[in-house]
């Protein structure tokens, strides 16, 4: 594990996955703020039994968090093994900024609610980045 964490590769691996699980992570809190904030949208009535509504905003943060879930797990899982295949670091590299950058500019986009196409665009870069490294990962395998 000493030795792992002393590669370069898997040193920046940690870093971009860690930068973007971070980021998911924040959505968390950020719900919680738009809960208390608009007109307190609670979701359980232990929360506050007469603000069970729902908000369009937190709806939105919340799709946002969902959808940050379905991508950013499977680059985590992908993007680890995909280290594991030896890659050229600067093509890694590339791979985990480019995901990365993806990721924050569709949080960006979807909380300010910016025109289409640049959600769907930067959602796009995210999935061909990780469907990349999952090619390698599996043609690596498969001359096993
Ligand atoms: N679960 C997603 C699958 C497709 C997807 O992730 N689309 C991107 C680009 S349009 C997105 O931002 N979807 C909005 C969302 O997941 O709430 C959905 O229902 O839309």
């Amino acid at each position: 594990m000493a030795d792992l964490m002393s590669n370069d590769m898997f040193l920046a691996f940690s870093k971009y996955a860690t930068i973007v699980v971070l980021k998911m992570m924040f959505m968390a809190p950020l719900t919680g703020y738009f809960r208390i904030t608009r007109k307190g949208a609670f979701s359980n009535s232990e929360d506050r039994k007469k603000m069970l509504q729902t908000n369009p905003d937190v709806e939105r943060v919340r799709r946002c968090h969902q959808n940050d879930l379905e991508n950013i797990i499977s680059f985590v899982v992908i993007g680890l093994l995909y280290a594991f295949t030896g890659p050229d670091l600067s093509t890694a590299l590339l791979h985990f900024q480019v995901f990365v950058g993806s990721r924050f500019i569709h949080t960006v986009s979807y909380l300010l609610a910016l025109p289409q196409p640049s959600r769907g665009l930067s959602w796009v870069v995210g999935i061909i980045t990780t469907f990349s490294m999952a090619y390698r990962v599996l043609t690596t395998a498969l001359f096993l």
